[in-house]
């Protein structure tokens, strides 16, 4: 191919990444990928500039704006930032800096650089008037609904501090533990996860429903300062400030005098940012003083006072040796990749989920296949792309088996689902096995003592057949069966009988009805407070209760139309476990506490423990049970321990004495 075609070809393929990326939240190609035909296309460029195109992808920010929004214009540009992947690009960077400067001393900070969405907040007056995404970078979404959820940016700050209008700007983002959370509920509702918390985080700031934002937890860390008018000299300055008027500024970052003292920050933060909860790509590093900044400018792009160095990311190449279909609790039918065992950052992968036939055919995999595997923000790597140059002649594309391989019963998939499901489910052996384990769990019936072998050996004993055979078991139940003593089946049994007072909220929800989890299970109880009233539930009055869809309430009425579940139902009734409960939804006392986190330590002498909780719990506040830089209050009695009062204090966090938290209740 000709040189004036490649980097047609190049425009045109980096469009398309970039209209996937920033317009449906998925990346087409890992990262590095990306960026490796980036720098293709700009030394194209620069060797060529007769053959670069208008529409190069080289000359613009990435992103755009979308029609959902009311779109707003920047007062200053947001940009992006140019790219180094290793030491000598680093030091490339460092060289032109230091001729621009002449003799001129400086120094740099450096930052981690945040994997979510850019941000910026408006200010005027000291009120925080406006949320904005970078857009194309001159022009951005207005989402102030969406960043107001987030709790820790200000909705005022001292006035006095600051000029009448300025901007801060920073990365949104959604912490790891949320993003876990949502896929869970997602995977188990049978709907694909989210790919990873960088995509999530821009599909979650671009919601229409704020409310729905606000449940996902989303974050934010703050690191630039915009304006007309600039407070301070140096960008250390600005940090500093912001952070102490209560911006979220991560304390991470840290002042460097030069290339080599930035090569140890890189390496420093290489190993530590794991353990932070949110996702990061590399640091970036910054000229320190704004006048110098000033002098060195920007391109059409980028700031050049300014660079990202990139962790490369952990991506490896193996074989698909095969696909396995597991068939989880509820009949739904997952795709595993066995592949060949490869290294990939600290470990040794042999599986990859595939998660549904949809992705299966989005890959396009064939037996055989050579794959990337990555590991993303998630602990199960995941397959990213074929390698088709290894596909070997008259490959065979994978096809979605048509029945169940492990009760050949046939599979369906349902209008509008992405799982197949294996609806033979009172004789699919893993159907029966993980409906007995979901039963048991902590958040249902939370039967301990009893782990998934013994829930096997007693199903393939012919022992049980379903949950509801856990409560005839008996110590001869488990004559001749090898590895019981007498001790761990007399506390088997206890277990199963302490479960007999597990409120009916948990019994619900262990129950494992398509689609019910925990939270429905509650909303559920809330509405019909016993499982009778539920059980002869309509259609009609199922919808109307709020949160319950189509798909859960046709769920539901299946549920009790199958003569199998009304069995197992008037064996739990025998066996007296709850079915019914008066639950109540918590009203408030008042509201002096909504959005406010409490850690509750020592003796007090107006309260008990559980007295105090209820206290925060009755006026909005949320009790937690340990100490981070999110929490808001620590609440000190008497004969309080040492190192928590330590770590409060030097996270900053306001402690509250018995008298003191009273008084923020009134
Ligand atoms: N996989 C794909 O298909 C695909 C497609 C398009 C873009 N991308 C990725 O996105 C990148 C381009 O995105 P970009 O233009 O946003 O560039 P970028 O993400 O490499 O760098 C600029 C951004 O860094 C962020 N940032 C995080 N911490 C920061 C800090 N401490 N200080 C300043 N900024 C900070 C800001 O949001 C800023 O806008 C590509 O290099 C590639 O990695 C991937
Ligand atoms: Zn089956």
């Amino acid at each position: 191919m000709d040189i004036q075609s490649r980097m047609q070809e190049l425009v045109v393929r980096i469009n398309q990444y970039n209209e996937a990326y920033y317009q449906n939240n998925e990346s087409l190609i890992s990262d590095q990928a990306f960026d490796e035909l980036m720098h293709e296309l700009q030394q194209l460029e620069l060797q060529n500039p007769l053959f670069a195109l208008p529409d190069s992808p080289t000359q613009r920010v990435g992103g755009t704006i979308t029609k959902a929004f009311k779109s707003v214009i920047h007062q200053f540009p947001m940009l992006s930032l140019g790219n180094t992947y290793n030491e000598e690009d680093l030091r490339d960077f460092d060289e032109r800096i230091k001729k621009t400067l002449g003799d001129e001393p400086y120094e740099y900070i450096c930052e981690l650089k945040f994997d979510g969405v850019a941000l910026s907040f408006w200010y005027e007056n000291g009120r925080l008037i406006k949320g904005v995404t970078r857009g194309d970078g001159t022009r951005g979404d207005d989402i102030t609904e969406n960043v107001k959820t987030i709790r820790r940016i200000p909705l005022t700050v001292n006035s006095e501090k600051f000029p009448k209008i300025f901007e801060v700007r920073g990365e949104g983002f959604m912490p790891i533990s949320s993003f876990e959370k949502i896929n869970e509920e997602k995977v188990a509702k049978g709907d694909a996860p989210l790919a990873n918390p960088r995509n999530a985080a821009s599909g979650t700031f671009k919601m229409q429903d704020s409310a729905e934002v606000a449940r996902r937890n989303m974050d934010c860390f703050i690191y630039s300062f915009v304006g007309n008018e600039i407070p301070f000299q140096t960008h250390e300055e600005g940090l500093n400030l912001m952070s102490q008027q209560g911006f979220p500024v991560s304390p991470t970052w840290r002042k460097c005098a030069s290339v080599d003292e930035i090569l140890a920050y890189i390496h420093e933060w290489d190993e530590k940012r794991n353990d932070l909860p949110l996702n990061t790509d590399g640091i970036v590093i910054k000229i320190n003083d704004l006048g110098q900044q000033e002098r060195l400018g920007y391109t059409a792009k980028s700031p050049r006072w300014a660079i990202s160095f990139k962790y490369p990311s952990e991506i490896a190449q193996t074989k698909i040796e095969s696909l396995s279909y597991q068939v989880g609790r509820t009949g739904n039918i997952t795709p595993v990749a066995n592949l060949h065992p490869v290294y990939l950052a600290g470990t040794v992968i042999k599986r990859a989920s595939v998660h549904n036939a949809n992705e299966i055919q989005r890959l396009d995999l064939h037996e055989g296949d050579s794959v990337f595997i990555e590991k993303g923000g998630e602990i199960i790597p995941k397959i990213t792309g074929v390698d088709l140059t290894k596909r070997s002649n008259g490959a065979i594309p994978f096809n979605f088996p048509t029945h169940c391989p492990e009760c050949h019963g046939e599979l369906v998939r349902l209008p509008g689902e992405a799982n197949h499901y294996c609806v033979n489910e009172t004789a699919c052996p893993p159907q029966i096995k993980g409906k007995i384990e979901h039963f048991i769990q902590r958040k249902a019936l939370n039967i301990e003592n009893i782990g998934v072998e013994t829930i096997d050996l007693l199903y393939e004993k012919g022992i049980i057949k379903n949950a509801a055979d856990l409560y005839a078991l008996s110590e001869l139940s488990f004559w001749g069966l090898e590895g019981f003593q007498q001790k761990s089946i007399a506390n088997i049994l206890q277990s199963i009988e302490k479960s007999k007072q597990i409120p009916f909220r948990q019994v619900l929800f262990g129950l494992g009805i398509r689609h019910v989890g925990a939270t429905i299970a509650e909303k559920l109880v809330l509405a019909f407070h016993s499982l009778d009233n539920l059980a002869a539930a309509n259609y009609d009055e199922l919808i109307a209760i709020p949160e319950i869809g189509d798909r859960i309430a046709i769920s539901i009425l299946d549920y009790f139309n199958n003569p199998m579940n009304l069995a197992i139902i008037s064996k739990l009734r025998e066996a007296k476990i709850q079915l019914a409960e008066d639950l109540q939804e918590i009203v408030l006392e008042g509201e002096s506490l909504v959005g406010k986190s409490f850690v509750i330590s020592g003796v007090f002498e107006n309260f008990e423990r559980e007295e105090l909780k209820a206290k925060i719990i009755a006026n909005g506040g949320k009790v937690v049970s340990s100490i981070s830089s999110k929490l808001d209050y620590l609440v000190a009695g008497n004969n309080m321990g040492p190192a928590k009062l330590e770590k409060a204090n030097q996270l900053n966090i306001k402690i509250l004495s018995e008298e003191e938290f009273l008084a923020l209740l009134s």
